[in-house]
């Protein structure tokens, strides 16, 4: 089968400036593929292509249509990664095994989202929650399952000629990393990754430096819509609070208060977003900066995008009630 070649999508696809969700939905597998063979992993791994075809569209099929956690997610997440393994020369730093594992977590770490958040499900009583809230990350552990799945399907299974040895250590990497996307594992980790970036001593031959590594590059990836142009960010934020909004109209149904973030009444998305950035986004491209020299840009332009946000918040204020609810269209 003939995979095109990456420059086919576009001569920026591997700058970090380059805005994934501007590539079609319907070129978005063929994309992927490429991506996969400018890799290398094609020939590394002895990947049919036939298998990542069927591979790549049964996760596609995976995803709902949430408005944010969708397939587009998933792709403009595992660009973010082809565009690390790209700038970043993580060869120095991490095996191939673990960059094969990181690039298709990029691409599962959702599978089968439903817009809304861990403590919805163990709120709700939903079943997903019945089958994984004793270990915590309710979520997280059914995309693992949901992977799993296709994995374990004939026909779909990307790793069938990996070694045993080599099966076993992908899969793990892969448990690792996408249970890594639970936000509450990602503030538990945050400080070590500091430490880690600070310290200047990462050793590629500690599994503990790794695994922290590991953490904060798919942190950085699933994170990586604020790393764009303005456009983008808005655009963002739109999906988002109309799905948060959505799970708080829900909780309200079941008589529960839901969060303010997630209240239409009460939330004020400019300042939101200001203590999101503050809080969550801007520390991940501040570490990852710290780690590679390469990666000022994505930190840069999450920078930008909070003082655009600033400004929205003071138009806000002196045209409208600040507490009054901004419709997302409106931003
Ligand atoms: C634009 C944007 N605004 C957000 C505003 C708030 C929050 C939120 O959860 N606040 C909870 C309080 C307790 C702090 C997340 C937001 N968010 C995410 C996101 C990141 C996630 O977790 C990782 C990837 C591990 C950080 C998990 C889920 C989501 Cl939706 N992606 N984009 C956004
Ligand atoms: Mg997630
Ligand atoms: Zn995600």
């Amino acid at each position: 089968m003939r995979i095109p070649a990456i420059e086919t999508f576009g001569p920026n696809f591997d700058s970090f400036d380059f805005a994934p969700r501007t590539i079609p939905e319907s070129q978005t597998v063929m994309s992927c593929l490429s991506m996969f063979e400018d890799l290398g992993f094609i020939s590394r791994w002895r990947i049919k292509s036939d298998t990542l075809v069927r591979f790549l569209l049964m996760v596609k099929k995976g995803y709902r249509n949430p408005p944010y956690h969708n397939w587009m997610h998933a792709y403009a997440v595992t660009h973010f990664c082809y565009l690390l393994i790209k700038n970043l020369h993580l060869h120095n730093y991490l095996e191939d095994i673990e960059l094969l594992a990181l690039f298709v977590s990029c691409l599962c770490h959702d599978i089968d989202h439903r817009g809304t958040t861990n403590s919805f499900q163990v709120q709700s009583q939903s079943v997903l929650a019945a089958l994984y809230s004793s270990e915590g990350s309710v979520m997280e552990r059914h995309h693992l399952a949901q992977s799993m799945c296709i994995l374990n399907t004939e026909g779909s299974n990307l790793f069938e000629n990996l070694s045993s040895k080599e099966y076993q250590t992908v899969l793990d990497l892969m448990r690792d990393i996408i249970l890594a996307t639970d936000l509450a594992h990602h503030l538990r980790t945050v400080k070590e990754q500091e430490e880690l970036a600070n310290s200047g001593a990462y050793n590629k031959n500690d599994p503990r430096d790794k695994h922290i590594l590991l953490c904060l590059l798919m942190t950085a990836c699933d994170l990586s819509d604020q790393t764009k142009n303005w456009h983008n960010t808005k655009y963002i934020a739109a999906l988002v609070y109309q799905e948060f909004f959505s799970q708080g109209d829900l909780e309200k149904a079941l008589g529960k208060n839901p969060l303010e973030m997630m209240d239409r009444e009460r939330a004020c998305i400019p300042e939101l977003q200001i203590s999101f950035l503050d809080n969550i986004a801007a520390p991940v491209y501040k570490i990852l900066a710290a780690f590679f020299k390469e990666a000022q840009t994505p930190m840069r332009n999450v920078e930008e995008n909070r003082k655009h946000w600033v400004h929205i918040g003071q138009l806000l204020k002196r045209h409208g009630n600040p507490t009054q609810a901004m419709s997302v269209e409106q931003i």
